[in-house]
């Protein structure tokens, strides 16, 4: 059987990946791809490592514009990375008529209803299972699994750099400069790792997902984002009394008058399966209608575990390279023309539940005044600690668990006590989500 011809732009983690993984499971992956795929052509700006890399027999070049030209490739693999160079190349290899696999999550946040109405325009696959969770197979659950639901919600921990740094910061007490570098070093982190951990990556993944979960445009844009930089370790160990660990979420959820699109450090029951994912492991559990609450787990980041992902779609895509587009799956899951212009929600009308940490002056009275501020602002509590405070000090800090709430209503709960002459400060807000 005639081999299909890959041109592979960026040798790096991920490209590295899938030469070695392709290589070393060539047979395998041919008894199920019907027919040989084969990487004939790389282009790495590093030629050196290329050639370290791809070895004889392979066509090196530092031009990824010769490969995207080549009539002799079928499918370009995008592992370059970026918003740039990367989406020149990828809307080129469309215009010459080939299919696109990239794990480029942050091109297609961004430009994706551009890339994808270019691939439609023009009968191409542009396939995408590495650019969410790596290698967990979650682009093909929520497109092809789970297609019979009106899918609800999902919520996953979506960036092992910055779980990771929370697991290695609460286990062993490490600084976070110092778990970062090692992040860094193990192939996890983003070129710019404040895309970690300011949330960016996650608000990546997050707005993939929701366009293919609720049939949406890419709305990156309208993301709401908090990374873990302003998160402090005292609320993870308060979190954690009282049953909750605090995990950096990607959550989008449908509502009848729009979507919540957001990302930030969340408490979730510590009980909860998710809660217990740990280092640089991803989950995502998504809750569809007719299935109820589904929960996907494995490795989000890497050299092999992405490259599985990749492989799948150089697979999927070689099945389907013969095929007419209309019976291909759409690229987002829902027909083109059944995409929904649903806007993503304000922040400010998301509902959800959160934890109040504010440092008080210790005085009779004082936790009735709160009280009586959230109680006016319908807003109750389900949990509570005050801390004792310590020999000869006058002032103790209050933690609080709301009930669920819309943030506008929270918002102007948290103005009116901390205009109280006996709260000190500003009140550490934090969100919290029952996942279930
Ligand atoms: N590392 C990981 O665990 C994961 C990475 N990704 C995504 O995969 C993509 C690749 O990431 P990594 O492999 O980690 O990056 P990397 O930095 O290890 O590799 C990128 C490669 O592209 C080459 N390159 C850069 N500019 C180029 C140009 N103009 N022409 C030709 N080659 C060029 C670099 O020399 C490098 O070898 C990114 O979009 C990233 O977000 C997705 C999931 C996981
Ligand atoms: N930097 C990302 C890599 C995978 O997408 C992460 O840490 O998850
Ligand atoms: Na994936």
């Amino acid at each position: 059987m005639k081999p299909i011809n890959v041109g592979l732009l960026g040798i790096g983690t991920v490209g590295g990946g899938t030469f070695t993984v392709l290589k070393r499971n060539e047979e395998e992956i041919t008894r199920r791809a019907g027919r040989p795929i084969r990487i004939t052509a790389v282009a790495d700006k590093n030629l050196e490592l290329a050639r370290k890399v791809a070895g004889e027999g392979v066509k090196l070049t530092d031009d990824a514009f010769a490969v995207v030209a080549d009539p002799e490739i079928d499918i370009v693999v995008e592992l370059i990375g970026g918003y740039g160079i990367a989406k020149e190349l990828v809307l080129k290899a469309i215009e010459n008529g080939k299919h696109v696999v990239t794990a480029n999550k942050a091109l297609l946040a961004v430009h994706g209803n551009e890339i994808f109405a270019a691939a439609q325009k023009k009968g191409v696959m542009v396939a995408f299972e590495a650019a969410v969770a790596g290698g967990i197979p979650i682009i093909k659950a929520l497109r092809e699994g789970l297609s019979a639901n009106r899918i609800q919600w999902l919520a996953g921990i979506i960036n092992g750099t910055t779980n990771f740094i929370l697991s290695e910061m609460r286990d062993k007490g490490l600084p976070f400069a110092e778990v970062l570098k090692e992040a860094q070093a193990l192939g996890y982190a983003e070129a710019d790792p404040t895309f970690d951990i300011e949330g960016i990556d996650a608000a990546h993944k997050v707005t993939i997902m929701s366009a293919i979960a609720f049939g949406v445009p890419m709305q990156f844009e309208a993301a709401h984002i908090e990374g873990i930089t302003a998160l402090d370790s005292v609320d993870i160990a308060y979190a954690e009394q009282l049953g909750y660990r605090i995990k950096l979420l990607g959550i989008s959820r449908m509502r009848p008058e729009g979507i919540e699109l957001r990302v930030h450090p969340t408490l979730i029951p510590a009980k909860r399966l998710i809660a217990n994912v740990e280092g640089a492991m991803n989950a995502v559990v998504v809750h569809g209608d007719a299935v109820g609450a589904t929960l996907y787990y494995g490795k989000g980041a890497g050299a092999e575990p992405t490259a599985s992902a990749v492989i799948a779609d150089l697979v999927d895509v070689t099945r389907l390279h013969t095929a007419d587009p209309e019976h291909r799956v759409p690229h987002l899951a829902f027909q083109p023309e059944q995409v929904r212009d649903l806007k993503v929600l304000p922040i400010e009308e998301v509902h959800t539940s959160y934890y109040l940490r504010m440092r008080v002056d210790d005085k009779p009275g004082v936790l009735a005044d709160i009280t009586r501020i959230l109680a006016d602002s319908g807003i109750s509590i389900e949990a509570m600690i005050q801390k004792e405070a310590p020999e000869g000090a006058s002032q103790t800090d209050i933690i609080m668990l709301t009930h669920l709430t819309i943030e506008k209503n929270a918002n102007a709960a948290i103005t009116k006590i901390e205009a109280l002459p006996v709260v000190q400060g500003k009140i550490t807000r934090l969100r919290m989500e029952s996942l279930q």
